[in-house]
């Protein structure tokens, strides 16, 4: 049967907005109050994930969410119409409405970790939506990210989906971003790798001093143990909190991997050979571990360039490719490692660039717009086929961006009442094209 590792891109919302929401993430502080443009930055994404189903990959996308978030605002005591409901929460919480307003849903390597049926005692793929707990504009997430993804991987009998974990800080989860499925064959069982910031119960193990450790082991053991994994097929690794306080404030951003290749700074992790050694151990397999040193690549240039936000991809000749952002090329170091690297002789022979400045202005490159769900071509026939990209679903999405996205959104503009009906008005109709049903608030 053959084997694939689908990329589901997360379609931009139409509030795609800077409003400085993450502390810890570098790009979305020193973006914060600049003008964002919601229409490039969902077409930027648009055309990647056009490329790589254009390079014969299965690529989908997911629904972005339902904002402003009426119903958290309610929640939390604005009451009243829509309209007074935003221009109160404006008046009297900007923050709130801001946390409420942000198109963060467009990150879907945080909507969920997702294990393949191949490592699973069931044999389905098992999937848990992020908690996000973290910051208050992400924890508005999970429950509609579950929505999103039942209506997208639609089928019992192949794929299980759990709630969200406990939404407590000894629980923080930021799903796939901290996760990585190594392996030999996509369809073969392989390890998967779990990487957390801090140990929640542990007081004296090492953290983060400076900016927040999001991922805790205590949520990526729950997240083993809800997907049946069995403990010969897992690794938990520890991020160096150095460098969460240097601005990495999740492993993708120092670290990606792909079947057995795994692509990391020399500074990403604590306990690195050891953990390397069970890695080894565990798979039985080869393994390519590709380091990059400080002296190729500063911590500083890795964030700025977002070079470990790249994905890794196997082409149809099995070949592997690195998709990276343009920001990759504009610097020095970077670039010239790149170019060095397609020559060293590892699996990685091609470097496609691509523009989407829009979301890294927010701290988010290619690996942060994608969820990867590795399946089989019964599993693939089973998900919902109005989400996959082809030329008809490209042009689709486009027309609607083109019809419902402003080209410029600032924070302020975030209490204007047009907004909720534009973005429910393009959400309606997004549903529609996508066939998910109802899965936003403002449809029950
Ligand atoms: N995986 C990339 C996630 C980026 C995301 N940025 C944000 O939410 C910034 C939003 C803002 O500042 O308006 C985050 O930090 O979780």
């Amino acid at each position: 049967m053959k084997q694939f590792e689908a990329n589901f891109d997360g379609l931009v919302g139409p509030t795609h907005n800077y409003a400085g929401l993450s502390f810890g993430n570098v790009a979305s502080y020193s973006n914060a109050a600049q003008a964002s443009n919601p229409k490039a930055a969902a077409k930027q994404g648009l055309q990647k994930a056009k490329a790589l189903a254009d390079l014969g990959m299965v690529q989908g996308v997911l629904a972005p969410q339902e904002r402003p978030d009426l119903c958290t605002l309610r929640r939390i005591g604005f009451s009243g119409s829509d309209a007074e409901v935003l221009q109160k929460a404006a008046k009297q919480a900007p923050a709130l409405l801001n946390a409420c307003c942000s198109a963060s849903s467009m990150w879907t390597a945080n909507a969920a970790t997702v294990s393949p049926s191949a490592d699973t005692r069931d044999g389905k793929v098992h999937f848990t939506p992020a908690n996000l707990v973290d910051k208050l504009h992400r924890s508005i997430e999970p429950l509609t990210t579950g929505n999103i993804l039942k209506a997208t991987f639609n089928n019992d009998r192949h794929f299980k989906h759990h709630l969200h974990l406990p939404e407590h800080a000894n629980f923080g989860d930021e799903g796939a971003a901290n996760h990585t499925r190594l392996c030999s064959d996509y369809g073969k069982a392989g390890v998967e790798l779990f990487v957390y910031g801090q140990s929640a119960t542990n007081p004296n193990a090492p953290k983060p001093v400076k900016y927040p450790a999001r991922q805790t082991l205590e949520a990526s053991q729950a997240v083993a143990r809800l997907h049946q994994l069995e403990d010969e097929s897992c690794v938990f690794m520890q991020q160096n909190p150095d460098v969460i306080d240097q601005g990495v404030f999740h492993n993708d951003v120092i670290a990606v991997g792909n079947q057995n290749v795994l692509f990391y700074h020399e500074q990403a992790f604590l306990d690195t050979e050891s953990k390397f050694a069970e890695i080894r151990r565990k798979m039985n397999a080869e393994m390519h571990f590709i380091k990059v040193s400080t002296a190729q690549v500063s911590i500083d240039d890795a964030v700025r360039s977002y070079l470990f936000n790249t994905q890794i991809i196997t082409l149809p000749n099995g070949e592997m490719a690195i998709v990276a952002p343009t920001d990759c090329q504009e610097n020095p170091a970077v670039f010239a490692y790149l170019n060095e690297l397609t020559t060293l002789g590892t699996p990685i022979k091609q470097v496609k660039y691509f523009d989407v400045k829009q979301s890294m202005q927010n701290g988010g490159g290619p690996a942060c717009l994608r969820l990867r769900v590795a399946m089989n071509e019964l599993e693939v026939a089973a998900v919902n086929q109005n989400t996959l990209m082809n030329d008809m679903l490209f042009g689709r999405l486009n027309t609607w961006v083109e019809k419902h996205y402003r080209d410029r959104l600032t924070v302020a503009d975030l209490a204007d009442p047009q907004l909720i009906t534009e973005s429910r008005t393009a959400l309606d109709e997004l549903t529609q094209i996508l066939k998910l049903g109802s899965v936003y608030q403002f449809q029950k």
